[in-house]
């Protein structure tokens, strides 16, 4: 397979407005994007799990993610070129496209541990 790319900064300009719209962030720390969903229940936050690693699977392409609870909190980067590549794009559009009643949180500037207590 051909080496992946980093995204270009025209690339980024066109690429990630319309991830923003839908909840994604730069993350400060890494040339990454980084989504916060937060669910009713365990049970949604690992039905929602489960389908988006079949998807990363079927991709070849998997998620950074931690699950706290109710909370799935991702980052996407792509490892073989150290960066945000057009993968990490293709990926979060199609985390996007998963049928979900998920909260999403759109103020990542507090690290996420769990969001129990905010209902
Ligand atoms: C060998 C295999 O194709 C690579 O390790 C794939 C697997 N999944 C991956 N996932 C992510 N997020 N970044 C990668 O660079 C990557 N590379």
């Amino acid at each position: 397979m051909a080496k992946v790319e980093l995204l270009s900064q025209d690339e980024r300009q066109a690429l990630l407005p319309a991830l923003e719209e839908t909840g994604w962030r730069a993350d400060p720390e890494a040339d990454a994007i980084r989504k916060v969903w937060k669910f009713r229940n365990f049970s949604q936050a690992w039905g929602f799990m489960s389908r988006a690693a079949l998807i990363a699977e079927k991709m070849n392409h998997h998620p950074d993610w931690r699950n706290v609870f109710n909370v799935v909190d991702v980052t996407l980067s792509t490892h073989s070129c150290g960066g945000m590549s057009i993968l990490d794009v293709e990926l979060a559009r199609a985390l996007d496209a998963l049928p979900s009643e998920a909260v999403i949180e759109r103020d990542h500037s507090q690290p996420i541990a769990c969001l129990c207590g905010q209902a």
